[in-house]
C-alpha cells in the first residue's frame, strides 16, 4: 500500500496508478524527472522497473500478445521482433547536440561543404521540438522508468542513467545491454547519485494511425537530441537500436565524450579484447573500427596462431581513464552486444553462434520453418527441407533476389553469454590498455599494420581515419569514406576540440609518470590488382596481434617508413598459413598513392575541421607529406 507521501505524488501527477514500485523512497531529484515527464506525456500509469526475471517474462509475454516479438522455439528463451520497415536504422540526420553556441558541439565547414562530423540545435529550438512531439505521447500507454548502470555497479568509471520510455521492447533490449532494475535503484536512493536524464517516446504518427500496430513509431518525426550541459537526451519516434536504446550511442558515447572531456578520460567507440601469448603474457587493446571492418569478429577472435588465446571485454565501447599510476584503464561499459547478424557465422566468427542461442532478441532477421533464425552468410548453416520467412514475414529461398535479412538487422544478446569472456571484464578499475588500434577497409594503398612514430602521430592517424563503403546514393559504387576515429557519428561536442583533449592524454599520463598505449593502423581488407584479397583475416589476424605484443615489448622488429613503422622482414608469424601471402605487395608503400592520401585528408581537415583543428595535428600531416614527397 502506497505510503501518504506518494500518494501525495500521484495526485501531483493525476492519481497515476504506480503499476510497480514504490515511489516514496525516490529521491527529489528522480521524483521530479518521472513527475514532470508524466505530467507532459500523460502516460496512463507508471511502472517502475525492477528488471526482475518475473517482470522481463511479463514483458515478453505482452510483447508477444502485441505481435511485436514471436518465440523462436528452436533456442532457449529468443525471440524475434519485427519492425515497421521505416524503423529500421539509426538517424544520423535526425541526431543533434544542443548547446547554447554552435561552434561547442560542431566544427563549421568551409563555405558551401556540407558538415558530417554532427548537427547542433539551438535551446530555443530544442525546447520547440520537444513541445511539439510530447505532450500527451503517452496517453494510453505506460511509462516505464528504467533505472541503469553503464559500467559495472559501484566502479569508479562507471555511470548511471534512467530512461522513461512508453517501449516495452526497449525496456527488454536495456536489460539485455545494460545492467538495469533494482540494484541500479539503490544505488540512485542510497548515493543520491548524478543520473543521466533520457526521455523515448515511440511516439504516434500527426495523422492518429499508426502504420504498424505491432511496431508503433513515427517515423516522419523522430529525432534524437542531446544536452550535454545538463546530461539530458530526449529521443521521439523511434524504437530502434541506437535511436531508442539511450545507453549505448546516445549515452556512452555523446554525452560520455562530453563528460569524459570534463572529468580527463575517454569514451570511445572501441572494442576491447585481452591477448595471451604462449608464453602467458596477456595484453589488453582497444580498436576503433568504422562499420564493415568486423568488430566484433576481432572482438571474439578465435586465434589460429597455436598457442595464443583471445577473449573479449567488450565488442562497441570503451570508457579509459589513467589510473593514479598513469596506466590506462578501460572499462566496457555495456552488458550485452547488440551485433550485426548478416555476415555473422561459424566461420567468421563462432563465439558469436556460440553466444546468441540464448535470452536473446533478435530484430529484422529471417526465420526458419524450425523456429530458429537465419540471415545472408548463413547458406551453409541451411538444412535442405528448411523454409525461410524474410524480414518482412514473407516467404524467402534462396533463389530470391530479396535479402532474407535486413542489412543492419542485430542480435541483442547477454554478454555473460559469451564463451570466451575475460575474467577480468568487470574488474571495476578496468583492464590496462598498452596498445590502440585505429582500422579501416581500405583496398588500395594501405599496408596491413604500421605502428604511429609517437602520440602526436597516432592521433593524427585516428583523425585521419577512412574505410570503404557501399555509397548511400543511387549509384552503387563504393566510397572511401572518412570515419575519424570511427566517431563521426558519435561525438558529443566539436571534434577539434575532442582532439585536442586526446593529445592532451600525454601531459596527463606524463605527470602520473605512466607509459602511453602505442598507437597502430590495421587494414585487414587491401586487395591486389585483380581484386582478391592479399590477406586472408579472420584468425590470421591474430598474426598481426602478435607483431604488435612484440612491438609492446619493445622487440626492435620493425623498420620505419615514410607512413610509419612496418613490420621488419619476416617478424610476422606466418608460420602454419594455408594460403600464400604476397607480403611484399601487402606491405609496399607507394608514393603517388600517400601523397594523393595526404592531399585528402588535408582537403578532410579544410571542408571539414578548419580553424578547430589542432595545430599538432596539422603538424603531423605536414610531416607525412613531406616525408612522403622526400621518398
Ligand atoms: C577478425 C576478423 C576481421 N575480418 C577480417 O579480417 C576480414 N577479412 C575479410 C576479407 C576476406 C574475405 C574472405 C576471405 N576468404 C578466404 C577464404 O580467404 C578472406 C578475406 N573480411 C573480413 N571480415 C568480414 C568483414 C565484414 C564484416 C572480418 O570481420
Ligand atoms: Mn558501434
Amino acid at each position: 500500500q502506497p505510503s501518504a507521501q506518494s500518494l501525495q505524488f500521484l495526485r501531483q501527477i493525476h492519481s497515476l496508478k504506480v503499476l510497480k514500485g514504490d515511489t516514496a523512497r525516490l529521491p527529489a531529484s528522480l521524483k521530479s524527472f518521472i513527475e514532470e515527464n508524466a505530467r507532459l506525456c500523460q502516460p496512463d500509469n507508471i511502472h517502475i522497473c525492477d528488471g526482475s526475471q518475473v517482470e522481463n517474462e511479463r514483458m515478453l509475454e505482452s510483447l508477444q500478445a502485441a505481435g511485436t516479438i514471436t518465440q523462436l522455439p528452436k533456442y532457449d528463451n529468443c525471440w524475434l521482433a519485427r519492425t515497421n520497415p521505416a524503423d529500421v536504422a539509426r538517424v544520423e540526420s535526425r541526431t543533434f547536440i544542443c548547446t547554447e553556441k554552435r561552434e561547442e558541439a560542431v566544427c563549421t565547414p568551409a563555405e558551401g561543404v556540407t558538415g558530417m562530423l554532427g548537427n547542433w540545435i539551438s535551446p530555443e529550438d530544442y525546447k520547440s521540438s520537444i513541445m511539439s512531439r510530447f505532450p500527451g505521447s503517452m496517453r494510453g500507454r505506460t511509462m516505464y522508468v528504467i533505472p541503469f548502470s553503464m559500467g559495472p555497479l559501484g566502479s569508479p568509471l562507471s555511470k548511471i542513467g534512467v530512461e522513461l520510455t512508453d517501449s516495452q521492447y526497449v525496456a527488454c533490449s536495456m536489460r539485455i545491454m545494460t545492467r538495469m532494475g533494482a540494484a541500479v535503484m539503490d544505488e540512485i536512493i542510497d548515493k543520491d547519485v548524478d543520473f543521466i536524464k533520457c526521455l523515448h517516446s515511440v511516439g504516434t504518427p500527426e495523422s492518429g494511425k499508426v502504420e504498424m500496430e505491432s511496431w508503433p513509431c513515427d517515423p516522419q518525426r523522430t529525432i534524437i537530441l542531446h544536452k550535454p550541459a545538463t546530461n539530458e537526451i530526449v529521443s521521439y519516434g523511434s524504437a530502434y537500436g541506437g535511436n531508442a536504446l539511450l545507453g549505448k550511442k546516445c549515452f556512452a558515447l555523446r554525452i560520455g565524450s562530453t563528460i569524459a572531456r570534463r572529468e580527463g578520460w575517454l569514451a570511445e567507440h572501441m572494442l576491447i579484447l585481452a591477448i595471451t601469448a604462449p608464453d602467458g603474457t596477456k595484453r589488453y587493446i582497444a580498436a576503433a573500427f568504422p562499420s564493415a571492418c568486423g568488430k566484433t569478429n576481432l572482438a571474439m577472435l578465435k586465434p589460429t596462431l597455436p598457442g595464443f588465446k583471445v577473449e573479449c571485454i567488450g565488442d562497441d565501447i570503451a570508457w579509459m581513464k589513467f589510473d593514479a599510476r598513469g596506466n590506462l584503464r578501460a572499462i566496457n561499459p555495456e552488458y550485452g552486444f547488440f551485433g550485426v547478424a548478416p555476415g555473422t557465422s561459424e566461420a567468421t566468427n563462432p563465439n558469436a553462434m556460440a553466444t546468441i542461442h540464448k535470452n536473446t532478441m533478435f530484430t529484422n532477421v529471417a526465420a526458419t520453418s524450425d523456429g530458429g533464425i537465419y540471415w545472408e552468410g548463413l547458406e551453409s548453416h541451411l538444412e535442405p527441407d528448411i523454409t525461410v520467412t524474410d524480414w518482412h514475414g514473407n516467404s524467402w529461398s534462396p533463389a530470391s533476389t530479396s535479402k532474407a535479412a535486413h542489412p543492419n538487422s542485430r542480435f541483442c544478446t547477454p554478454i555473460d553469454n559469451c564463451p570466451v569472456m575475460d575474467s577480468q571484464w568487470e574488474d571495476p578499475e578496468g583492464v590496462p590498455i598498452t596498445a590502440i588500434l585505429f582500422g579501416g577497409r581500405r583496398p588500395d594503398g594501405v599496408p596491413l599494420v604500421y605502428e604511429a612514430f609517437n602520440w602526436k602521430h597516432g592521433v593524427m592517424l585516428g583523425s585521419a581515419m577512412r574505410s570503404e563503403a557501399t555509397a548511400a546514393a543511387e549509384h552503387k559504387g563504393k566510397v572511401i569514406m572518412h570515419d575519424p576515429m570511427a566517431m563521426r557519428p558519435f561525438f558529443g561536442y566539436n571534434f577539434g576540440k575532442y582532439l585536442e583533449h586526446w593529445l592532451s592524454m600525454e601531459k596527463r599520463c606524463e605527470n602520473l609518470g605512466g607509459k602511453m598505449p602505442k598507437i597502430f593502423h590495421v587494414n585487414w581488407f587491401r586487395k591486389d590488382s585483380n581484386g582478391h584479397f592479399l590477406w586472408p583475416g579472420f584468425g590470421e589476424n591474430s598474426r598481426v596481434l602478435d607483431w604488435i605484443i612484440k612491438r609492446i615489448e619493445g622487440e626492435k622488429c620493425f623498420q620505419k617508413t615514410p607512413i610509419g613503422n612496418i613490420p621488419s622482414e619476416n617478424s610476422i608469424n606466418l608460420n602454419g598459413l594455408n594460403t600464400e601471402v604476397n607480403m611484399k605487395e601487402l606491405f609496399s608503400i607507394d608514393r603517388d598513392f600517400w601523397l594523393k592520401e595526404t592531399e585528402e585528408i588535408q582537403k578532410f581537415y579544410n571542408d571539414q575541421v578548419g580553424n578547430d583543428l589542432p595545430c599538432e595535428v596539422q603538424n603531423q600531416l605536414n610531416e607525412l607529406k613531406e616525408r612522403v614527397e622526400n621518398m
